[in-house]
């Protein structure tokens, strides 16, 4: 696709966008979210119809802001530098074409999620923790293979209207948004986290619920209140 050359404000939003987002990919690696080429991180450009997506199976440590692949809503290359961008980028793009509110994607395989998602199990709210980052249980999306929209709508219909950042996609692994694309790596670690301590919780006997009216005021302190006066929890 020839598309139109960035303009120059677009292009310096794209360049930190890109330097971000290299970043942040290093970022499944330290948490050890992914393995291989496995995963994805993106992130839309503000005020352009535009996001910025990892290239589709490159290793992480070859990751570069260069190497990240700029798509249109549409999930076609605008500036890729020869790169075709990841195979998850129909999702990306469905979810940034119906959640105008996401600015960040986030795939992974990371283990215990996948655990509940091959399950087809939502995680439980049983945690303070889940409280604060979900709000709620992670919940499920369905069955869908990737190459065309399915993956995205899932996410959507599933997302849509929960608080959670996070879903399971069953038989494959979760997708987390956000605002940006840091929120989103934050409810990615943070789903892998829960995954792993409910899932062990459940091996030692039944967990117990979180009263829901004690869920809300803790979803909302931690949205509110968490963390550094002008900063957000996410
Ligand atoms: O899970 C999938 C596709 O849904 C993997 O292929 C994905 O984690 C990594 O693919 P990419 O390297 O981003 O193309």
């Amino acid at each position: 696709m020839n598309a139109e050359p960035l303009s120059p404000d677009a292009a310096t939003v794209v360049a930190a966008l890109r330097e971000e987002l290299s970043e942040l990919h290093q970022e499944l690696v330290r948490y050890d979210l992914v393995v291989w080429t496995g995963g994805n991180v993106s992130g839309r450009v503000p005020g352009q119809d535009l996001f910025v997506i990892k290239p589709s199976g490159v290793p992480y440590e070859r990751l570069t802001p260069q190497s990240m692949v700029v798509c249109d809503l549409e999930g076609r290359v605008v500036d890729g530098g020869g790169l075709k961008p990841s195979s998850d980028t129909a999702a990306h793009a469905y979810v940034y074409r119906h959640m105008p509110e996401v600015g960040g994607i986030v795939h992974t395989h990371s283990t215990y999620a996948c655990a509940w998602a091959a399950r087809g199990e939502p995680v439980p709210c049983v945690l303070t923790a889940m409280a604060d980052e979900f709000g709620a249980e992670i919940p499920v999306g369905p069955f869908a293979v990737i190459g065309d929209d399915s993956i995205g709508r899932g996410i959507v219909e599933t997302l849509t209207g929960h608080r959670s950042p996070a879903v399971l996609m069953r038989n494959h692994g979760p997708f987390t948004i956000g605002p940006g694309p840091r929120a989103a790596v934050k409810a990615a670690v943070m789903c892998e986290d829960v995954a792993r301590s409910v899932h062990i919780s459940h091996q030692l006997g039944r967990p117990l619920p979180i009263d829901p009216e004690a869920v809300d005021r803790l979803h909302h302190r931690y949205r509110h209140a968490y963390g550094q006066p002008g900063t957000s929890a996410q």
